[in-house]
Parts: C-alpha cells; structure tokens; sequence
C-alpha cells in the first residue's frame, strides 16, 4: 500500500491587510512582526521582485504583486535598485519557503525582516488588484504577528494614513551630500564594471565612438530617490557621474561645473517639490542638456509651466505599450507612476514626445530646440524591457555636443 503523502507546514504567523474601506485579508507574515502603513498600489510586472521592493519611488507604498509565486529566485547583492527595501510593505499570493538561482544569497522574507519591512503572504491578491482597479490606489496597512490580530486598529490606522497627493517625499529618500558614482551595468559572470563602458547594453550612437571613460562629460544627478540602473546606464555611455542632494540648488550644481542635469525618479507627489520645480527652471535656462525619468519628467514638465494630476491607480508593470510619436513605433516600457502631467496644460514649447497606449496619458516630452527632454516610464528598466535605452544615448550625446559647442 502506498504511504499518504503529507506536506508539513510550519505554524505560521498571522498576517492581515486592512484597508480604508475597511476591506480585510488575512494571510501570513513573510518577514518582520508589526504594523505598516502606506498607499496600495499594484504591480503587474512577472520578473523583478528585488529591483520593485528596493525602488526608492516606492518610499510609503504598500506594493502587492499580481505575479503569483514571488521570492523564487531568492535575492541578491546585484539587483537593488536603492540603499536595500524602500517599500513601506509588501503583499503576495504565494511565497515559496526556499529559493533556488545561482546568483541567489537569501530568502526574499529575510532579506525585508533584517530591513524592518512587513510583509504578508496568501493573500488572495486577484481579488485585491481587482477592488484598487475599481476603487483606484487606496490608504492600508497590513500587519503581522500580534498586531494582526487588532483589525479594528489595523482599518483605523490605514484610515489616519494622510495619502499622497501633497506629500513632498523626495527629501526623504535622497542622500545627505554630493557623491560620485562609478559603477557600471552588471556584467553576469563578473560583479559590477567600476568605470567606463559595460559589454552588455549595447551602446548605439556613433558620436560616442571615440569616447575613452569619462570623456563624454560629466553629469550632476539629482537624487530624488534615484534607481540605481540609471546610474549604470549613465555611466555605461562614458560619463563621469555626481550624484547631489534633492535640495540641491541650481547655482550648487552649476558650481559643479555639468556637462548636463539628469533628474531622476522618485516617491510621492510633484506639486509640492517647489524648490526643485526653481532649480529645474534655472538649470534648464543655463542651457544644459538636461534629462528627467519619471518624478523627474513630472517636475520638468511642472517647472516649465505644466501642472500634474493624481491617477487612479497609476501605471506600474513592465509591459506597457507606449507610442513614440515622430516614428509612429510601439514600445514596451517598465512603469511606475501614480501621478501624471497634464498635457492639455504644456506650454506651447514643451512638445509631447510619448504617449501611453493604455490610457493616451502623456509619457514624454521635449522642449523644442533644446536639449531638453523626460520621460514617464522608466527607460532604465529594472525589472522590465530595454526598449527606451536610446534616451540615454540621447543624452549622452547632447551632452558630448554641448562640450564641443562650448569648446571644452
Ligand atoms: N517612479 C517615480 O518616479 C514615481 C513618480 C511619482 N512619485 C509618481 O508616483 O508618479
């Protein structure tokens, strides 16, 4: 006679999502005991959990993934796109109790417990991303360990959390003082490239031939909650990267001497970044070639006169299609906004350059006969495809010109 086959589970920590609602889920706690609070939002990406969670455009959100099974692949030193997990909280439908991948160090629940991350797993996340589909991006909290067992506490708590519509994060998440970044793309079988050029992403414009490391200019990045893959990518294409202070003022990074501005993704709503939107207005009246992703194309659009909105649940994945208007192409792009500029609110020279195929929100612009351009989504990918890495090309050549022009 065959022996029955039983599986044995260990007893498991009770986890709860609460939301403002007062819609409960119960599930289990993945990594720390407590209680969070934040906006929740849905991500649709299938690859990529490490890069999600450590995406400091995610500083007090609370990200469920629709992917099914999340921690597979376990985590690595490699993929974190911030300074370790930035999200407020995680939520998944399944999370396997081992991980297997040559490039894997640890379990995705030790990895958030050491950072003080809560996290829930079976949580029935379908039903979720469909009621945040319906209902749009809402306040919630989830809880694991005793505080789970408190629910009235636990929908009082995603209740009192304020939201983000004027909440002025960037600061919070940016680094303290200026620093130069070296680093390259990762190179698979041999860590990080420390300068220079990678061999991995394929570097397009003949104008960046001649270019030895550092060559093409140097670049003051504004740390809004930047993503570490565009640092890479700044660097794969020659140029010698300063990364500064949110706060940073238009005559600091012009003392810096740029050879071009980059402005980089990150947490919570535009509007309220004003001493930015001014630094932005000067620095694009410098005459630098200047770049925004994200957060960054929001205040470029807000500093040139435009004005942004809250979506309703805002856009993040990795396969959105969106149209490149000069060539008619369709683009697949990574994704991770919940605010957006208005287009019917540009300024006459600020020139739609993208647009998204989901919903026909704006997803890039330019500014005519300058090198002035941004974009919604994230060309830097992590996690998601390499279908915008031309905008860093672009920019790196703008920013090789600019030096010629100048004579430098
Ligand atoms: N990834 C980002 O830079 C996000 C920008 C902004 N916080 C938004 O949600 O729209």
């Amino acid at each position: 006679m065959a022996a029955a086959l039983s599986r044995i589970d260990p007893p498991s920590t009770p986890g709860l999502l609460a939301l403002a609602d007062g819609t409960l889920f119960r599930g289990r706690a993945l990594a720390a005991e407590g209680r969070t609070c934040g906006e929740v939002v849905f991500n649709t990406a299938m690859t990529g959990y490490q890069e999600v969670v450590t995406d400091p455009s995610y500083h007090q959100q609370i990200v469920t993934l629709t992917a099914a099974h999340v921690g597979v692949v376990g985590v690595n030193p490699d993929d974190e796109e911030g300074r370790g997990p930035q999200v407020a909280g995680l939520v998944v439908r399944d999370a396997p109790r081992t991980f297997a991948s040559w490039r894997g160090r640890e379990d995705l629940g030790t990895y958030l417990r050491r950072a003080g991350v809560v996290a829930v797993a079976d949580i029935d996340t379908r039903r979720l991303t469909h009621l945040l589909r319906e209902r749009g991006a809402m306040a919630g909290c989830i809880a694991a360990g005793e505080a789970a067992r408190d629910e009235a506490a636990c929908v009082a708590a995603a209740r009192a959390f304020p939201g983000l519509q004027g909440a002025a994060l960037a600061e919070a998440v940016s680094l303290p003082e200026p620093a130069g970044w070296a680093a390259g793309s990762v190179r698979w079988l041999g860590g990080h490239v420390q300068k220079g050029r990678s061999d991995g992403t394929g570097l397009a414009g003949q104008a960046l031939e001649d270019m030895s490391e550092g060559l093409a200019g140097h670049v003051v990045a504004f740390d809004f909650g930047v993503k570490r893959n565009i640092l890479r990518l700044l660097v794969d294409r020659g140029l010698r990267v300063t990364v500064v202070p949110a706060a940073t003022t238009a005559a600091q990074a012009l003392a810096l001497r740029p050879d071009g501005i980059f402005l980089s993704n990150g947490p919570g709503d535009p509007e309220p970044l004003q001493a930015q939107q001014a630094a932005i207005r000067e620095l694009v009246a410098a005459g630098l070639p200047v770049f925004g992703i994200c957060l960054g194309h929001q205040l470029l659009c807000l500093a040139l006169g435009a004005r942004t909105f809250k979506m309703k649940f805002g856009h993040h994945g990795a396969n959105h299609p969106v149209r490149e208007l000069a060539t008619g192409r369709v683009l697949i792009t990574s994704q991770n906004h919940g605010f957006a500029a208005d287009p019917a609110t540009l300024p006459p020279a600020l020139r739609p350059t993208h647009v998204s195929l989901f919903d026909g929100s704006l997803q890039g612009v330019e500014l005519a006969g300058r090198p002035v351009f941004s974009f919604q989504g994230h060309p830097e990918a992590s996690p998601g495809p390499r279908e915008l890495a031309g905008l860093f090309d672009r920019f790196a050549r703008e920013v090789v010109a600019g030096r010629a022009a100048r004579g430098v």
